[in-house]
């Protein structure tokens, strides 16, 4: 893999190294090494199979989830290894939360949508304190204005963009450092996904967020930093403007270019 060099060095949230996948005897990633910048958008791009959700997995051990997947190498959040034997799985998903593609909220309310995740984590000592996480958690993604006065609806009664800021409030409010998404504009109309990406825009101020995305225009619209992978491997890493501009890998150039995948 080619790591394009950056003038200042700025502090990674999150570092893989070494990292292979295998479904049952299938190797699906090879030795990949990445570091994930704090407080910035990393996109996943490349063709389809390549392994970018496989790799989106590894970073809060869904991947566990699946029983033929094995997970080889190291990924430390911070200096933390997450695959550390001690390591509390139900904390790890709070602290590196998932919005997925098709918005999945909880059939309950709006409130209980958002509230759920804090009350199973013990974040709220008071009914006063909960409402407050669900009201900034709302807040920060977007969705309060149009939701403030019908919180005890069903959170499904929503809208498929509306639904997907939803989630997006539910990851928020268990206090993640990192939030993965992925692809979570495909299943929204183009005024829900703009909307969406500016909030992911937005969301960068505080968390560091890692995007798997088939578009191009939406990897170059909302991310600082692109990886890209092809058929398991990454190939090249580097500022979003420099991978669309001026990409090192010849595979690279021809993905962004349209001739390959
Ligand atoms: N649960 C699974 N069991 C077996 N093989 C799997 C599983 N999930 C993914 N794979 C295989 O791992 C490889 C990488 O898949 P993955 O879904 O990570 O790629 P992707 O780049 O996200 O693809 P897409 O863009 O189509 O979503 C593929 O060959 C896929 O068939």
């Amino acid at each position: 893999m080619t790591e394009k060099a950056t003038t200042d060095m700025p502090h990674n949230k999150m570092t893989v190294r070494d990292v292979s996948v295998y479904y049952g005897a299938k190797q699906a990633l090879f030795d990949v090494d990445l570091d994930i910048r704090e407080k910035s958008v990393t996109a996943l791009i490349g063709p389809s199979g390549c392994g970018k959700s496989t790799f989106l997995r590894c970073l809060n051990r869904m991947n566990d989830t699946i029983d033929i997947c094995r997970v080889e190498g190291q990924i430390l959040l911070e200096d933390e290894d997450i695959y550390a034997p001690d390591i509390d799985v139900v904390q790890l998903r709070a602290d590196v939360g998932m919005v997925f593609q098709k918005p999945n909220p909880f059939p309950k309310s709006i409130f209980e949508n958002v509230a759920y995740g804090p009350r199973i984590h013990g974040l709220a000592d008071s009914k006063q304190a909960l409402t407050e996480i669900v009201e900034t958690s709302l807040k920060r993604a977007g969705l309060w204005e149009e939701v403030k006065d019908r919180l005890d609806e069903p959170g499904n009664g929503l809208s498929g963009g509306q639904q997907q800021r939803l989630c997006i409030a539910r990851a928020i409010a268990v206090s993640p450092e990192v939030i993965l998404m992925d692809e979570p504009c495909s299943a929204l109309d183009p005024i829900a996904t703009a909307i969406v990406e500016e909030l992911i825009d937005e969301l960068r101020q505080q968390y560091t967020i890692v995007i798997v995305t088939h578009s191009m225009q939406q990897a170059a619209r909302v991310s600082q930093e692109t990886a890209f992978f092809h058929l398991g491997y990454l190939v090249e890493h580097g500022a979003t403007e420099d991978i669309f501009t001026n990409p090192t890998d010849s595979r690279t150039e021809s993905y962004i270019t349209g001739r390959i995948g």
